[in-house]
């Protein structure tokens, strides 16, 4: 039976990308309003995994749906946001202007836009050239052009790279606020102590989920001191039964 309870669903998804497989049948639930961390090392396939969540990967077989429905169809436009791992952002307008034209295309209104700015602390710059911003205050601003609709699931690929540990504190508080508040979010992080901050984890290697689980089962499973660690363990297991 199909479950509609969950954010996503995704069964026996395969994925080949330049004629190689690099999802290999992946089955997985993921919740709704949750924080679910997607982690696992570089070449993963992490940022392949969510452009099927959002649709805009071409899927080799199996399917993912989303509150039902097939990643990617219309019924999903306006409630699903994405950020890319690159800010997808317009440099010569400002961080205002920018929210703006992405509210529109989702119909919110001026409060929604002022609402997103200062969601990503952003309420003094609102004025500014996006192209006069730091790294860390573009990126914010991508992720105001994702909330402004409102989305039921966030999709965020490394949303936390190159940003200092504060503001890397408050943009994980900001995704327990709106989990909280009934958002989906879907997180990818290649840096594993991000893993602790999530409440569950999907451990992805080499186009494989090798674990699906929460951050404190991660440690009482493995015996390790901290995610780093669990992973490298739960990696030499997996090795060691190929
Ligand atoms: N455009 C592409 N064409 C061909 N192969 C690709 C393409 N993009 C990614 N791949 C391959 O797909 C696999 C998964 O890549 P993906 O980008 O999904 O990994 P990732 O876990 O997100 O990595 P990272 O943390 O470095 O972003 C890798 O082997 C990669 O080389």
């Amino acid at each position: 039976m199909m479950n509609t309870d969950a954010a996503i669903v995704a069964t026996s998804l395969t994925v080949a990308r330049g004629g190689r497989e690099v999802l290999h049948g992946i089955d997985v639930t993921i919740p709704r309003a949750s924080v679910v961390g997607l982690l696992g090392p570089s070449g993963g396939g992490k940022s392949t995994f969510i452009r099927a969540v959002v649709g805009v990967q071409i899927v080799a077989s199996g399917e993912v749906r989303v509150f039902g429905e097939p990643a990617g169809s219309p019924a999903l436009r306006r409630r699903v946001g994405y950020v890319t791992q690159s800010p997808s952002v317009y440099g010569d307008l400002s961080v205002r202007d920018n929210v703006a034209y992405f509210g529109a295309i989702v119909g919110a209104s001026h409060a929604d836009v002022d609402r997103a700015i200062e969601t990503v602390g952003l309420t003094d710059h609102a004025g500014q050239a996006v192209a006069n911003l730091s790294g860390g205050q573009r990126s914010r601003v991508s992720l105001a052009a994702a909330l402004v609709g409102s989305p039921d699931l966030l999709v965020l690929d490394e949303p936390t790279v190159g940003l200092d540990p504060v503001l890397r504190r408050d943009l994980w508080d900001l995704f327990h606020r709106l989990a909280a508040a009934g958002t989906s979010l879907l997180i990818s992080s290649h840096v594993m102590d991000e893993a602790t901050r999530c409440d569950r984890l999907l451990l992805l290697r080499d186009g494989r989920i090798i674990a699906d689980t929460t951050p404190a089962d991660l440690l009482a499973r493995t015996g390790a001191p901290d995610a780093e660690t669990a992973f490298l363990a739960l990696i030499e297991s997996a090795e060691a039964t190929r």
